[in-house]
């Protein structure tokens, strides 16, 4: 802010609002006050008219001028608050810069003067001065609730920069204010000069100590101020004030016009006064009133405010409250989300070592299963090479259980080979029936010639009894010293015995003769897929035994190795061998015919589709459908070439058990060879049980038969020579109740 100012020139007038200090308040505010004081701080903070075109609303503008002591002049804002309420205020004041001050006592200024060096000096602080004490007066008004503008001039005469300001913005209404206690020549000058010099539009108050001492009324307009206690001041018509006292001052005043201070002439206007007081007391009531009334509306209002700020800090509270609760549920959750994680952390801790243990456990299983694999490679080896060296050394073999007769005990069993008890007669032996150890046995003579030593026929003996099927005559012992093999009995006799009708023997129906062929297959079979491949080497109708049910069992098993080759009529036995000897019994079965001739004889007949010429008409009538069937699979078993043989699986058994399923059910009315279920016959005995009982290795046996083994000092299972665990013997009730109600449907 530049100062453009020189004596003598039109003083430049300054408006703003200035700066101030709130550190200038003493009191204690209340909120309203505090909020118009921190408003009007921020206002004179934010603005600065300083340069402007100033604009005021002088109609309703109450200019207050203000002198440098703020105690004096703090009175006279004071009581133009109280008296004008509701009116626009603004503080004027005339600044006498200390160099002016100073100038004004020289005649003529001079820029080298040390003088003038002062002023300079003094000049720059001076700046500052006016604005900072016009900030105080609008502090103080601020703090009694009204907002008020500035505007102060330097110059160094402070009535006439008064009535300058007046005039340069048309002032209507202006309060100045008077000192009483020092009253003296200065002040009433400059109020005087004011009231004479300034425009006659302009209402001026004069107020000393809050009270209105004297006042000139504007030409224009009217206006009435709520005036707590007046004096009436007039400008008389030779342009004198006119003065009413009031209360002590009057007599101060009084005093003062006695020491000529103020024109006695003016004196004589007392009672037009009295009367003018009594209106303007009035009019003052009725503005106290409207005062009391405004007064009473904004109390009312700032109930309403603190009410309706009561009821946001309940609101506020209670939002409070009900956050502090949710904080608390959330802190409350929080933990208890914590002692989850940290339990569930416990347990992934704990899950991690589990797996860990059963990773490690795995690991040693693995160990243990290569391991166990390496072992197992090793037995399988071990056993190989222990099956090797049987082979090379029979003796070694000795150890295996098979039970070995004495010949005495052959004797014995035989009654010393009763010509009666001979039930067979082979070429290379004759066979006896014989009571062994309790048990009706078969015994095959081999001749003792050759070269197999007594070991190398035991374990032959003990090798073959351990080939097992229903459909294979069982081994069940040896007499190594006579060369005797000791067989289960089949009491219905051999097929060949059947076909020629020895004896007591009949021929057999075609159901029979079927079932035959596919049990004899299915043995077959056995024998060649047996690990080494087994072969017979001797089929023929009088090696296929019959029991008391008529299942079909081949026997003579391993006589081919155990008769020296030279002794033998055909030369390398082979599994297709076996095939056609196969086919060649079929073809007897069939025709009941000697093997001679007999291929040649039913190619012919089934070519000439005459096979019912060729069948054996003794077994009943044939179903011409299952005995060409029968008739073209043992054909080709009886192929030239090896080749052109059929698979005993594929082949020929895929043929006859459809076959053996179509006879049984056609043969099950037939009573004369009513089938008795195997699981009824005793395998001892082969006959139906009457007492059954359940061994140690699970099989049962009629009781006479197992009791009579055991009592002969068996400690084995006759069914698979294994030893007992015991000697045990139970009932087998469930059996009886089936034989039993078998027996009653006949
Ligand atoms: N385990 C047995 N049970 C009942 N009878 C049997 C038994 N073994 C053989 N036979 C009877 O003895 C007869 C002759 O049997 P064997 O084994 O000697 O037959 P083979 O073929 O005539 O003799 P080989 O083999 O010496 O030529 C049979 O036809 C059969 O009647």
């Amino acid at each position: 802010m530049s100062r453009r100012y020189s004596k003598g020139s039109k003083p430049l007038i300054r408006c703003d609002f200035g700066k101030s200090s709130l550190a200038t308040s003493r009191s204690v505010l209340s909120p309203p006050s505090l909020w118009l004081l921190i408003h009007s701080f921020l206002l004179m903070a934010a603005s600065d008219e300083i340069g402007q075109p100033l604009q005021f609303d002088v109609e309703h503008t109450i200019f207050v001028a203000v002198g440098t002591d703020v105690h004096d002049s703090e009175t006279t804002l004071i009581w133009a608050v109280q008296n004008f309420a509701g009116k626009k205020f603004c503080v004027l004041h005339v600044h006498q810069p200390a160099h002016l001050v100073v100038a004004q006592k020289n005649e003529e200024p001079s820029s080298n003067t040390p003088k003038e060096h002062v002023a300079k000096a003094f000049e720059e602080p001076e700046k500052q001065k006016p604005s900072e004490l016009l900030n105080q007066y609008v502090f103080i008004l601020a703090k009694l609730g009204v907002q008020a503008r500035k505007v102060w001039t330097e110059t160094n005469s402070v009535e006439k920069g008064i009535v300058e300001i007046i005039a340069q913005y048309s002032i209507k209404w202006l309060v100045m204010g008077l000192d009483a206690e020092r009253y003296n020549l200065k002040t009433s000058k400059i109020a005087f000069y004011v009231c004479q010099q300034a425009p006659i539009c302009c209402h001026i108050w004069l107020v000393c100590r809050g009270r209105l001492i004297f006042s000139r009324e504007g030409r224009i307009g009217r206006f009435n101020p709520s005036l707590r206690q007046t004096s009436e001041i007039g400008l008389d018509q030779s342009n004198h004030l006119r003065l009413d006292f009031v209360d002590a001052q009057q007599k101060e005043y009084a005093s003062d016009r006695s020491q000529g201070l103020v024109d006695p002439k003016h004196s004589n206007n007392e009672a037009i006064g009295t009367s003018r007081t009594r209106l303007l007391l009035r009019n003052e009531v009725h503005s106290l009133e409207s005062s009391r009334v405004e007064e009473v509306k904004k109390r009312k209002m700032m109930e309403e405010i603190l009410e309706t700020g009561k009821k946001l800090a309940e609101q506020m509270n209670k939002k409070r409250d009900k956050l502090s609760k949710e904080l608390y549920d959330v802190e409350e959750q929080k933990l208890f989300l914590e002692r989850k994680a940290s339990e569930y952390r416990c347990e992934v801790k704990e899950l991690e070592k589990k797996m860990f243990d059963a990773v490690g456990l795995l690991v040693s299983f693995k160990e243990k299963r290569d391991k166990l694999q390496i072992e197992h490679e090793e037995a399988k080896n071990k056993l190989r090479l222990l099956k090797n060296m049987l082979k090379m050394e029979p003796t070694c073999f000795h150890s295996v259980e098979m039970p070995t007769f004495s010949f005495m005990e052959i004797i014995e069993a035989t009654r010393n080979f009763d010509p009666s008890w001979k039930i067979g007669e082979g070429r290379h032996g004759s066979v006896y029936k014989g009571h062994l150890r309790h048990v009706d046995v078969a015994l095959k003579m081999l001749p003792s010639y050759g070269s197999h030593s007594q070991s190398t026929f035991q374990y032959e003996i003990e090798v073959l009894s351990r080939v097992r099927h229903p459909n294979l005559v069982t081994i069940i012992g040896a007499c190594p010293e006579s060369r005797l093999i000791v067989y289960e009995n089949l009491k219905n006799g051999s097929l060949e015995e059947h076909l020629s009708c020895k004896d007591r023997y009949r021929p057999l129906p075609w159901q029979i003769r079927i079932r035959v062929a596919a049990d004899i297959c299915s043995a077959l079979i056995f024998l060649h897929y047996n690990e080494p491949c087994i072969v017979h080497g001797d089929i023929k109708p009088s090696k296929i035994l019959l029991d008391a049910n008529f299942v079909a069992k081949l026997g003579g098993l391993g006589i081919s190795r155990l008769i020296p080759r030279e002794c033998l009529e055909i030369g390398r036995f082979t599994p297709e061998s076996d095939v056609y000897s196969l086919g060649v019994t079929f073809l007897r079965m069939l025709t009941g015919r000697a093997a001679s001739g007999i291929v040649k004889d039913v190619k012919r007949a089934l070519e000439n589709d005459k096979i019912g010429a060729v069948l054996d008409s003794s077994a009943g009538d044939w179903p011409r459908d299952l005995a060409e069937q029968l008739a073209l699979v043992a054909l080709r078993c009886c192929a030239k070439e090896k080749s052109d043989r059929p698979d005993l699986v594929s082949e020929l058994c895929s043929v006859l058990e459809p076959m053996r399923s179509i006879a049984s059910a056609t043969f099950s009315g037939s009573k004369q060879h009513s089938r008795v279920p195997a699981h009824f016959t005793c395998p001892i005995f082969q006959e139906m049980m009457k007492d059954p009982l359940i061994a140690a290795d699970g099989f049962t046996y009629e009781a006479d038969a197992i009791k009579g083994w055991f009592k002969s000092g068996h400690d084995t299972s006759p069914m698979t020579n294994l030893k007992l665990e015991h000697c045990n013997l139970v009932p087998n009730y469930a059996l009886l109740n089936a034989i039993q109600e078998w027996q009653q449907q006949l």
